[in-house]
């Protein structure tokens, strides 16, 4: 039986997470080089609960910036089993305002110039992204939005672009036109790492804006952002507070297979493999490298 680890990784306007107690910081080294900030590590309720800010404190890095690969690595060699995203995002529905918070369940990946895999030359693995989201820790993030009192909606696609700029009006209208509910910068390719090092993945999407599409509104800005994150910080905090609380003591199987991702993934054959890039996998594939 795993111990269950929860992670939290905090977007935009999420640099901490207040409530956590036992706090200790450690700083963690990866052979994947340097990840956003130091691990804050504490206890809510019974549960151990890590936390990293992905841009780092004072918002150092920019989503295309952010070494994805460094923070899922620090985090899986934490123990963390269940990853939760705070993330910021703008709104392609009118019935998704600016405060909702979203469950998403799939994303759409439009960066294109990110690392996105751990794997490559001298060892190819190829995972299943067809449910990004452990729905068990998604269902659990939703019975602790309801137990708080927390609006929240089930389900929805992220699409997830390169940034740091604003979509132009036509993208916008086409994102929206294709059906997708918000958009962000950063969940690509949070998603994939966590999914390659079998760590359960969900989003709860803050709304802050309605991007540009919407007629009675403004086009984001910045400021925008910043004050609606902070007007949402106590929900998100107490949201987590209530899923660490009632989290399960053991890792549970994921419907979804995320705790297991790499039982069939990995196409390299043994001898084959490059002794350096298996070593970079220690912590993250270290469960099937190692049988
Ligand atoms: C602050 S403006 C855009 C910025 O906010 C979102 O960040 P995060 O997902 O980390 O909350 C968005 O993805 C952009 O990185
Ligand atoms: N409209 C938007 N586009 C991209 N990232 C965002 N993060 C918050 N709002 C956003």
């Amino acid at each position: 039986m795993t111990k269950a680890i929860l992670g939290v990784i905090g977007g935009s306007g999420v640099y901490d997470l207040p409530g956590m107690e036992e706090i200790r910081e450690e700083r963690i080294a990866s052979p994947w080089g340097e990840p956003s900030d130091a691990l804050r590590i504490g206890r809510l309720g019974r549960t151990t609960v890590v936390f990293l800010p992905r841009h780092g404190r004072g918002h150092r890095y920019a989503p295309s910036d952010i070494n994805y690969r460094a923070n899922i690595d620090v985090l899986k060699r934490a123990g963390v089993t269940d990853l939760v995203s705070i993330s910021a995002c703008g709104s392609f529905k009118q019935e998704l305002p600016p405060g909702r918070f979203v469950l998403v369940d799939q994303f759409v990946d439009r960066t294109y110039k990110r690392e996105s895999s751990f794997f490559g030359q001298g060892c190819v693995a190829h995972v299943s992204m067809a449910h990004p989201v452990g729905p068990r820790l998604q269902q659990r993030i939703a019975e602790a939005a309801a137990a708080e009192g927390i609006d929240v909606a089930r389900g929805g696609t992220y699409l997830c672009m390169e940034g740091p700029q604003f979509s132009s009006l036509s993208e916008s209208l086409s994102y929206k036109a294709a059906g997708y509910d918000v958009i962000g910068m950063t969940n690509m390719p949070e998603a994939k790492l966590a999914r390659e090092a079998e760590i359960t993945y969900a989003t709860v999407a803050m709304v802050t804006d309605y991007d540009c599409w919407h007629p009675e509104h403004h086009a984001v800005e910045v400021s925008d952002i910043i004050a609606v994150a902070k007007a949402n910080a106590g929900n998100a905090a107490r949201l987590v507070a209530r899923l660490a609380r009632d989290f399960p003591a053991e890792r549970e199987p994921c419907p979804a297979k995320s705790d297991r991702a790499l039982d069939h993934a990995i196409m390299t054959a043994p001898a084959a493999r490059d002794p350096a890039l298996l070593a970079k996998l220690d912590a993250v594939a270290g469960r099937v490298l190692r049988a």
